[in-house]
């Protein structure tokens, strides 16, 4: 079925990709460094993508000020010149020039310096290879692609069932990121990374702030790290309540106060309240019906990023819209391996599905995704969970201990921190690890090599950390397995 537009234009391509985020850009210039010479990048609003201006960057820009002030004072010596207090208009005024101010320009620059072409408007699909483009004029496009349609349209926050949330206004993170001030009283609906990092972020610059989760803290985390960074956030002052969940909220008028009751009947109250209880694939009006795929739902893809469910080998799907690892640096490792092995179909290589671990496989996003969550302390995991694990069948071994090392003892004075190392016993190799504490995020790439590179843990034994620094929280783990 085809949109008749009047004066819709229609040209061939070689690949469309829909959805100009971090994911969309690195699928596109794969593909273009692959030999495709025409690579259209469809983009409804800014090219950059959420990572830029609402998410990522932003939200490590409002973090990182505070830490290194949190670092400082637990040094002494170092204590003794920072008495002052945080100056919070720097801290936003920094956070501005990391978005640059919500203009893209020099993101554009990148696209078209890297020989790809922008389209901007909104994409949908309208049959096999086609997508019709719609710009802010009206005005449409329909692009016909030669070798392949990427969808790269990214999530959007997912609003929890709550009586009266539709008729007040809230913050998502898009406005806990772009705010130019500080409310107050914050309201924090959701404690998984999002609502944990924006808690710290905000109570850090001032707010007082009431976290509210309906399950346990970063509850798809190993539970001792969400222990330990509730207990962090409670000693902040952050209100931590666990366990009740919203049942409806209200507000006076836009600007009034808000009100959120909890089903055990407890009310809070706060100027501003973010909702924070998860994201959804951006698929709801992407004209996926029209390649015989249902509306809202995220792209199920198989090892090499093609959408499963739609014939012809010419629909792929990358980053947050799969539902899978929803990290920026995953999305691009998962666009690398679609932008490669698109460019590789088209000059017939590369049949079938990719065997794990081979060069267009995504295999990390099932056994070696890297996180870092910005709390503090910071939580760094790679891979499984001990729970998913055991889910998985594997023959699992923990080992667990508190980070007490020379390293984390010169790092900070009463460095508190804990370790995690999930063995596979039947293959002797790491599969999942997790670290917290002050500055582990550095170590999370260690991790991934262990994991990814299925380092046996014999061999492991003589990667050897050097002294006086936290890695040496490897020495210890292995000698608590029994190495
Ligand atoms: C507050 C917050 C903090 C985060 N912090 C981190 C972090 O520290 N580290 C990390 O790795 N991840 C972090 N993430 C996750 C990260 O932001 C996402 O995983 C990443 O942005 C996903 O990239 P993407 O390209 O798949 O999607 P997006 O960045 O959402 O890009 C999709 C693009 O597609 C466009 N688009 C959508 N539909 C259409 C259409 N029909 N037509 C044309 N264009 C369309 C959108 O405008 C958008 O620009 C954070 C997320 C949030 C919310
Ligand atoms: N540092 C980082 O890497 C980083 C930072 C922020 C976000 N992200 C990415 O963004 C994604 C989205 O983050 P998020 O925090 O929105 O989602 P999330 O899935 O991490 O957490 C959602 C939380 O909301 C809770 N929740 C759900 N429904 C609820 C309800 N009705 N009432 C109360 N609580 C409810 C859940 O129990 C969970 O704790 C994450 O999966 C993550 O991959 C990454």
């Amino acid at each position: 079925m085809s949109e008749q537009t009047p004066g819709t234009q229609e040209r061939e391509v070689d690949v469309v990709v829909i959805g100009g985020g971090s994911t969309g850009e690195n699928v596109a210039d794969r593909a273009h460094r692959g030999g495709l010479g025409e690579v259209v990048v469809v983009e409804d609003e800014l090219v950059g993508g959420e990572c830029s201006y609402w998410a990522c960057m932003p939200s490590k820009a409002l973090l990182r000020p505070t830490a290194a002030l949190a670092a400082a004072r637990r040094v002494p010596g170092a204590a003794a010149a920072a008495t002052g207090e945080v100056d919070v208009q720097a801290v936003l005024e920094r956070r501005t020039s990391f978005t640059s101010d919500w203009d893209d320009s020099s993101q554009v620059e990148w696209v078209e310096g890297a020989g790809l072409e922008l389209l901007r408007g909104r994409a949908r699909l309208d049959g096999e290879r086609r997508v019709v483009v719609t710009g802010a004029d009206g005005g449409t496009t329909a692009l016909v692609a030669r070798q392949a349609v990427v969808v790269a349209v990214g999530s959007t926050p997912k609003a929890p069932p709550v009586d009266g949330l539709d008729g007040v206004r809230y913050w998502t993170s898009r406005e806990a990121t772009s705010s130019r001030s500080v409310p107050p009283r914050l309201l924090v609906l959701g404690a998984g990374v999002v609502g944990s990092e924006l808690a710290t972020a905000y109570r850090r610059l001032g707010s007082d702030v009431t976290l509210v989760a309906g399950s346990a803290v970063l509850s798809a985390f190993e539970p001792r790290a969400g222990e330990l960074v509730a207990d962090a956030l409670r000693e902040e002052g952050v209100e931590v309540v666990t366990g009740p969940r919203a049942s409806s909220v209200e507000r006076d008028g836009d600007e009034g106060e808000v009100r959120l009751t909890l089903d055990d009947g407890r009310v809070l109250v706060g100027d501003e309240l973010l909702v924070a209880t998860g994201r959804g694939p951006q698929t709801g009006d992407l004209g996926l019906e029209t390649v015989g795929l249902e509306p809202g739902q995220a792209l199920d893809i198989d090892a090499a990023g093609q959408v499963r469910g739609v014939d012809g080998r010419w629909l792929y799907a990358a980053g947050d819209v799969t539902g899978l690892a929803p990290l920026t640096h995953m999305g691009k490792y998962a666009a690398r391996a679609v932008g490669d092995v698109v460019a590789a179909r088209a000059r017939g290589e590369a049949d079938g599905e990719p065997a794990p671990w081979s060069k267009h496989a995504t295999t990390a996003l099932h056994r070696a995704v890297t996180q870092v969550v910005f709390t503090d302390p910071e939580v760094a995991s790679v891979g499984l969970t001990a729970q998913q694990a055991r889910d998985a069948g594997l023959d699992v071994r923990v080992v667990e201990l508190d980070i007490a090392v020379a390293g984390s003892s010169l790092q900070a004075d009463g460095y508190t921190g804990w370790a995690c190392m999930v063995v596979d016993e039947s293959r002797s190799v790491v599969v999942g690890v997790t670290f917290v504490g002050q500055d582990v995020a550095e170590l999370c790439q260690s991790a991934a090599v262990v994991v990814a590179g299925e380092v046996p843990l014999d061999r492991l034994w003589h990667a050897v950390p050097p002294y006086p620094t936290i890695s040496e929280v490897w020495l210890r783990l292995l000698e608590a397995y029994g190495l």
